[in-house]
């Protein structure tokens, strides 16, 4: 991970330069420019997102944490292209190079999916509870041309539900959703993620529903997904010990703007922001 760009510090006392406030680096993946978010509402605009900027290079990992409401979702919805009808958006969101600011509605749902993977807190927003595994999967090749044809999408089916660590690929591909465990729901979800290849994957709190094991296997699952191929990742969590195990570098927001960022062992061990450091102190041993 590059050290990721914090954005305008929160009010409050200084907490002298962030860890890792280093310049953009230039190969980055996914590049976020002072991207703002507002949603007008009766009272006026509320500001979601304010001025956050962030950079993710393939194989790294930015982890966006915060309490809830502080606009870690709408960072990632953002990226995905999805902030709401309402939104006001500023900013720039590069991937690749490209500036997906710029894309029209149906070249921003091309690079969804293909592109860009999403994984989301709940499998069943991803998953269609009455079809089974591999049909689905299926589909979302073909549509992603990454089968020639039917016949060739069952074995790439069973090599996703393989790659996203699922035991016996075939009994999970006969399976519905509800069929599996939770965890097996989640990897199975991540299956579905990665069928276009995406060179970035955006999860949004992935293992929350999950036990602590499973929280743990499925991030690890990550971390091999981002040495093994080069998988840029951008993760949401209110978690502490998520954030830890992830690793890469954590972006800590609070009300819509980063406070700090920097190596995960470093922000979580010893906080600069006084913000972070009443995290830590909320959940001793979560950060270490
Ligand atoms: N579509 C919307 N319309 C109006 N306000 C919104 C919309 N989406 C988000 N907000 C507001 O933006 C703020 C940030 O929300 P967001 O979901 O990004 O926070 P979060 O840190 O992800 O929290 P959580 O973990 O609870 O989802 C909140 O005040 C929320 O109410």
């Amino acid at each position: 991970m590059t050290p990721a760009l914090g954005s305008a510090p929160a009010p409050g006392p200084a907490p002298g330069p962030a860890p890792g406030s280093a310049p953009a680096f230039a190969a980055a993946r996914l590049r976020v420019d002072d991207l703002t978010v507002g949603y007008p509402t009766p009272g006026g605009l509320v500001r979601a997102v304010d001025g956050v900027s962030l950079t993710v290079a393939p194989g790294d990992a930015l982890v966006l944490l915060g309490e809830s409401g502080s606009g870690k979702s709408t960072v990632a919805r953002s990226v995905l292209g999805l902030p709401g009808r309402t939104a006001r958006v500023t900013g720039r969101i590069h991937l690749d190079g490209t500036d997906l600011t710029a894309l029209d509605e149906r070249a921003l749902g091309r690079v969804r999916g293909r592109r860009i993977g999403y994984l989301p807190q709940d499998p069943a927003g991803a998953l269609d509870p009455l079809r089974r595994i591999g049909p689905q999967l299926v589909e979302v090749l073909l549509r992603h041309r990454r089968a020639a044809n039917r016949r060739a999408a069952g074995p790439a089916a069973a090599a996703l539900l393989a790659r996203a660590g699922l035991p016996d690929p075939g009994r999970i591909a006969r399976s519905r959703p509800h069929e599996l465990s939770g965890g097996l729901r989640q990897r199975a979800a991540l299956a579905l993620a990665l069928c276009g290849d995406p060179g970035l994957l955006v999860a949004d709190e992935p293992t929350t529903a999950l036990d602590a094991l499973v929280q743990a296997e499925v991030l690890d699952l990550l971390a091999a997904l981002r040495a093994e191929q080069g998988l840029a990742l951008l993760l949401v969590t209110h978690d502490l010990a998520v954030a830890r195990r992830v690793g890469g570098t954590v972006a800590v927001m609070r009300a819509g703007r980063i406070v700090e960022t920097g190596p995960a062992g470093q922000v979580l061990a010893r906080p600069a922001h006084p913000f972070t450091a009443a995290l830590v102190a909320a959940r001793p041993g979560a950060g270490r």
